[in-house]
Parts: C-alpha cells; structure tokens; sequence
C-alpha cells in the first residue's frame, strides 16, 4: 500500500478565464493571468492510498463519498496521469492498482471561492508525487482536463495560462510568470459576502456567454492579448497602479460579458456593485490606487492590496460596511493585523468617503497573501487510514 498527502493552493485571476474553444479537452478561448494565494488560509487537501488489494477506485469530497465513474472530468484526470505515469513515472506503484482519494477544502465548496482549481490540481499533484512522475508542463495539461482554472493552481506567484493554438490542446499549458518571492507584499482581503453554492455554475455560465456574447469575442481576440502584456510588464516593475486598474478593468469587462449572454448571467449582487463603489472612493481619498477589486463567478469580492495599505483598508472597510460580528474571530479570518497599525491608520480620510454605511452586508474576511504552488505532507497528515477515512470501515 502506497499513500502521498499534498495540499494545493486556490489562484484568483487578474485576467479571467471565460469561454471555450473545446469542451471536453477545456481549452480556453484567451490567456488568462492569475495570482495564487497562500495555502495557510485557503487549500484543498488530498490523500491518495494506491494498493494491490483494493477493488475499485474511490473518493470521498468533503467526508461525502463521490462517484468517480459518474464525473467524466475525474475520470479523464486519473486516465492522464496514469498515461504519464506509464512514460515517465518510476513504476514503484503500478499504474494499474486501483486507488482510494480523500480530499477536503479548509474553505467553501463551490460558493465561487475557486475550490474547483485547488481542488483538481491537488489531484493531479498528488497522483504525480504518488507514481513519481517529474513536474513538466504536460502535467498542467491534465490539471486543465480537471477544471480550466486548475492548470494555474500547480505554480505559485504569478501564472499565465497560454491558450494554445492546437486542437489537441497540447500546448494549452500554465506557466510562471514570476515567483511568489517577486512581489512578497502582495496581500488579499477576501469579503465573503455570500458563501452558499452559485446558482450557475462557471461551466455551464461561459458555455451561454461563447454562444450568446458577441463582446465576448471581441474580448478574446482584441482586448485580452494587450491586457496580458501590460500586466506582465506591471507585475515585473511591481507596479500596483497599473496592476490594479488592469485587475478591476479586467473584471468588469468579464462581468458586462456576463450581462450581455443571452439570457444574462447575474454573479455579482447589490454589496458587490456597493464594494466597487467604495474602492474607487477609497483610492480617490487616497490619492493612488491602494486597492484592486476582482469578482469571480460569485458576489464575493477579491481585493487586491500591499501589505502596508492592510490595516487602513481593513479598518475603511468596516467603517462603510460594519458588521455585528466585527470583534468576533469568524469574522476576520487568516493573517493577523496588528492593532497599532489600525489605531494610526488615517481615519479622517476615510470618514470623507461620504458613503451611508451599510450594516452586515459583509458576512467574514479573510486576510491571506501570494503564495507558493503545491506540496506534499508527511504521512502525519494523511486523510486516509488503511485506504479508509477515519469514520469509514
Ligand atoms: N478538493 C477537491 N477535490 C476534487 N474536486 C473538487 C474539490 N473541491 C471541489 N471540487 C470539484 O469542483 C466542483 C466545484 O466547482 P465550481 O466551479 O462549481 O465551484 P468553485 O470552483 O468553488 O467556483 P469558481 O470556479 O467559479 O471559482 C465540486 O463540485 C467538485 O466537483
Ligand atoms: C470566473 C473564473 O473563476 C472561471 C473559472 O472557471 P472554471 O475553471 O471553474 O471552469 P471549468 O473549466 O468549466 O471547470 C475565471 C478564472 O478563474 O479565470
């Protein structure tokens, strides 16, 4: 019996992901460009127990156990590798012994908060550890086969997922852009204004957009290919300015998209289009821009933010958007901020934002920062004992 434990981290794009050219394989109609964040606050964790004597191949989500042969992505996924395994992996476990996977996620499940990226490339990750296969590109290529945004989730730092041109999709693979140690105080404040599973999921929502969006078109082909050069020149020259107002030009480009699918796709509610009124007062009272907004398939809000500019924004945020559960521990979630810094945050500033406050509309935060890619556990951490999880016979 062989058995690896990996976690892998969740990434957030700067530039999105919408749209495919291929349904089964998932290639994308445009580069995308993400940032992955810190597995301390948010991962999916995977255990995978391959034995000689196991029956069948199972998973268990969460503690709920999953069908494997019932999701065609999973399927595809355990099929790649093993093809991997068989060309370039050291055979210590054959590739033909069935296996038994156990995975969780320290954060919500399909609520738009990316578990899907963390998710399937901490399985293909830990299949890899688990037949010794050498890291390459071709294994960002099975991740994609799992979710699209996956493939991103094998690096740390800043990462651009090429489109590719082929029909096999070959060369439709991440690559790091930079590493997390580039731009160390790169942080992320997280509002988790709804964490309930979204009503259209991202595949079935980008699926209408290419059928029905022709901004969508005009996006891929004139819009991104520029984005993706001006960010990564940002990014170099640790230029927030321009960073940031890629970042938010990016996703409200992404979310008009979803607006002009036919019939509209809604993501974003009322406290989101409220969010992306107090950062842009925020950086007018600034001066600059301090914070960078993102939103996903979902309301819930990705800010962008220097280490430094934390506790001033965390303490504008709770002025325009106070919360009963402000003192609570749930309710600033991940990296500490250090109170003295909240006390000499310039607060006059803030109170100018002129904005009504708006009481519990922001449910928690969490406070994370870049991160690095995926890595394996000791056998202390296993999800999985004898092959089973721990409640299981
Ligand atoms: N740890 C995991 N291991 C394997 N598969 C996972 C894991 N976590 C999530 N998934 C898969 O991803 C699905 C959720 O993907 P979905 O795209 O709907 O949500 P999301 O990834 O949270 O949101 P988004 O991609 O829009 O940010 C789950 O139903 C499950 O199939
Ligand atoms: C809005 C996004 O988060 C969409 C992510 O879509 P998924 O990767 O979840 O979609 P599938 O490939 O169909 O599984 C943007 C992004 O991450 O780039």
């Amino acid at each position: 019996m062989f058995s690896v434990t990996c976690v892998a981290p969740v990434n957030i794009a700067l530039i999105k992901y919408w749209g495919k050219r291929h349904e089964d394989l998932i290639l994308p109609v445009n580069d995308s460009l993400s940032m992955t964040l810190s597995t301390n606050e948010l991962c999916a964790k995977t255990t995978i127990t391959a034995s000689k004597s196991f029956e069948h191949n199972r998973m268990w989500l969460n503690g709920e156990e999953v069908s494997i042969e019932e999701s065609s992505r999973l399927t595809r996924c355990l099929k790649e590798v093993r093809r991997l395994a068989l060309a370039t992996g050291s055979q210590k476990v054959s590739p033909s012994w069935k296996v038994h996977i156990a995975s969780v996620n320290n954060f919500p499940t399909a609520a738009g908060l990316a578990s899907s990226a963390a998710g399937y490339a901490c399985l293909v990750y830990s299949l890899a550890r688990l037949y010794e296969i050498p890291f390459s590109d071709e294994l960002t290529t099975v991740a994609r086969q799992g979710s699209g945004s996956a493939c991103r989730s094998l690096f740390g730092g800043f990462v651009q997922w090429h489109r590719g041109v082929l029909d096999n999709g070959t060369d439709s693979v991440a690559k790091q852009i930079v590493s997390s140690q580039h731009w160390p105080n790169m942080h992320v404040l997280i509002l988790v204004v709804n964490d309930q599973r979204k009503k259209t999921a991202s595949t079935r929502g980008m699926q209408n957009a290419v059928n029905t969006s022709t901004l969508l078109h005009h996006r891929a082909d004139k819009v991104v290919p520029e984005r993706i050069n001006q960010l990564r020149e940002a990014i170099q020259n640790r230029d927030f300015q321009t960073f940031g107002e890629i970042t938010m030009r990016d996703s409200n480009q992404f979310h008009a998209i979803a607006m002009d699918t036919y019939p509209p796709c809604v993501y974003m509610n009322d406290v989101s289009h409220e969010i992306v009124s107090f950062v842009h007062s925020y950086n007018n009272a600034m001066g600059s821009l301090h914070a960078a907004y993102t939103f996903d398939a979902g309301p819930n809000a990705c800010l962008y933010v220097l280490a430094e500019h934390v506790p001033q924004l965390v303490d504008a945020i709770q002025k325009v958007f106070p919360s009963d559960l402000m003192d609570s521990a749930e309710y600033l979630r991940g990296l500490p901020i250090s109170p003295e810094h909240l006390e000499t945050s310039q607060s006059n500033k803030i109170e100018s934002l002129g904005i009504e406050p708006k009481k519990n509309s922001i449910k928690y935060i969490i406070h994370t920062e870049i991160g690095q890619g995926p890595s394996q556990l000791g056998e202390e951490s296993s999800l999985l004992i004898n092959g089973l999880p721990q409640n299981q016979k």
